[in-house]
């Protein structure tokens, strides 16, 4: 009994032993499960990492991925691990020698960036110290798109450099063409409808602010406008004389065919004459031949029968030809009087664009052409009557200081109130042209020396109470004025200098004032 309870109870002790190892092991299994999951999971991760940049290796990456996650398959595993390895080292091998690559294109590329003349120096010195950098291999990629970045970010600092350069670099050469095109377009008259843009681009070429770009374009522009109008111009011309040739060739036409007709009916005509003058004589021989009255009677009623048909046909020749020369007569009268009427529009056209170019755009005053012109009249005029004649340069003062303080359109509008005011003040037989700028000619005839001062005072005072407000502000606007009159023997040009030198004077004798010479 002892023997079989002791038995028993070792049964039970091994059966104990027996569910402790059985449990013991179930931990090692679960243990080494878990293990190999996060092996498993870790050779996913790593190989998805590896993913994308060789198709063989990619491949057996997916088949590794999949048995590792399944442990029953695991043994297929091994075989394949080998195989894995070595395209691992070569994809390795692979990806240095490019990254290798890459840093000596960086190198390179760096290089260039250096010699740039324009590169600021502490740019330079940035990128000497990156390629001291570059001077160690990369590892991997995460260290070759950093350096590719920064390299990027110094690429972008030199452009903006230079961009900044271009933009800015308005120099002196610049705004002296800027000035000369303004005042060129101030002298050439546009038409009507490209004025608006023209002052607009005067505006643009005048401000302070100007860049190349406008420069370059505003003069494009004005070619442009310029090519325009030289075009249609031609285009005029060209319908005149077109129309002139047309007419010509047409009153040639009618002439010759006249001159072909006369000829014509001039030979019927001889022909006639000669039948006519043959039947007198036949009248006349039978007068002379037959003195039996009867037979006498006969042979005259037939002459003078042949001699009135002859006639008949001569005044129906004559008619026909009284009435083509009428039709010739009456095509080239209409001919005439549309070419005249052509060659009146045609000068009066002309007359328009010479009126049109002798006028300044902005002002509507007589421009400098219509000056130098007006001045020779008035300088025969001198010479011929030995009147009195004088020349007055007005300026206006400070006029800077309110394209400065106003803006250059404020200052375009002053020009042109000033203008209206200046031609408001002169009688018909006096003349004033904007001469440039601010600055005006008033040519003045018939006026004493006793006079002059006082109707050039009166002009000034004039405009000094024009009541100018801008910006809410109220400004008073004054003029100087330098006059001088024509002496005898001297050339009125002279006699302009003298003027100038006396608005000089009046600028310096602290402005608003006339001084006579
Ligand atoms: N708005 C405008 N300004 C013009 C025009 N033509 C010339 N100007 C400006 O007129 C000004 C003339 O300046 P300055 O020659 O220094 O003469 P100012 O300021 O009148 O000074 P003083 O003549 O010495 O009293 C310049 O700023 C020119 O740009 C124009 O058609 N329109």
């Amino acid at each position: 009994m002892n023997d079989d309870s002791s038995s028993v109870s070792q049964v039970s002790l091994l059966k104990q032993k027996l569910q402790a190892t059985k449990v013991a092991l179930e931990e090692i299994n679960e243990d080494r499960n878990s293990k190999l999951m996060a092996l498993a999971q870790l050779i996913t991760q790593m190989s998805l990492a590896c993913k994308g940049h060789n198709l063989e290796l990619d491949n057996k990456l997916a088949k590794l991925r999949i048995n590792v996650g399944n442990f029953e398959h695991l043994d297929e595993v091994l075989p394949e691990l080998p195989e894995i390895e070595r395209l691992l080292k070569n994809q390795y091998h692979l990806v240095t020698g490019k990254l290798e690559q890459s840093r000596t294109g960086l190198t390179n590329f760096s290089r260039e960036l250096q010699r740039i003349d324009s590169l600021p120096e502490k740019l330079s010195r940035e990128i000497s110290i990156f390629r001291q950098e570059l001077s160690k291999p990369f590892h991997s990629i995460w260290e070759y798109i950093p350096k590719v970045e920064q390299l990027i970010g110094y690429y972008e600092q030199v452009l903006l450099k230079q961009q900044q350069g271009e933009v800015l670099e308005l120099l002196p050469i610049h705004r002296q063409l800027s000035h000369e095109l303004a005042q060129l377009i101030t002298d050439i008259e546009f038409p009507k409808p490209q004025r608006a843009q023209v002052l607009q681009l005067k505006e643009v070429l005048s401000s302070d602010t100007l860049q190349v770009e406008e420069l370059l374009s505003a003069y494009q522009t004005i070619l442009r406008l310029l090519l325009e109008n030289i075009a249609r111009e031609k285009s005029t011309s060209q319908e005149f004389l077109q129309t002139l040739n047309d007419a010509l060739t047409s009153v040639r036409d009618i002439v010759s065919d006249s001159y072909s007709q006369t000829q014509h009916s001039q030979q019927s005509k001889q022909r006639l004459n000669l039948e006519i003058n043959s039947q007198v004589n036949n009248v006349l021989g039978s007068i002379n031949e037959i003195d039996e009255i009867s037979l006498l009677k006969q042979k005259i009623t037939e002459h003078l029968s042949a001699l009135q048909n002859s006639l008949a046909r001569k005044e129906a020749l004559e008619q026909r030809e009284t009435a083509l020369l009428q039709k010739s007569v009456n095509t080239l009268r209409k001919e005439l009087a549309d070419l005249s009427a052509e060659t009146l529009s045609y000068k009066e056209r002309l007359f328009e664009q010479q009126k049109i170019n002798q006028l300044d755009s902005l002002t509507q005053l007589p421009n400098r052409a219509a000056l130098d012109e007006r001045m020779e009249q008035e300088f025969r005029r001198f010479q011929h009557n030995q009147s009195t004649l004088w020349i007055a340069v007005a300026d206006i003062d400070h006029f800077k200081l309110i394209n400065d303080s106003f803006g250059h359109s404020t200052g375009d509008k002053t020009l042109q109130v000033i203008a209206m005011a200046l031609k408001n003040s002169l009688r018909d037989t006096e003349f004033v042209a904007r001469y440039g700028g601010e600055e005006f000619v008033l040519l003045i005839p018939d006026v004493s020396a006793n006079d002059i001062t006082q109707l050039l005072n009166r002009v000034r005072e004039k405009i000094k109470n024009i009541p100018f407000k801008f910006k809410n502000q109220r400004i008073t606007v004054t003029l100087s004025i330098g006059a001088a009159q024509v002496f005898n023997g001297e050339h009125i040009l002279d006699t302009f200098e003298r003027a100038d030198a006396a608005l000089y004077k009046a600028k310096h004798e602290s402005r608003d004032r006339v001084i006579i010479d």
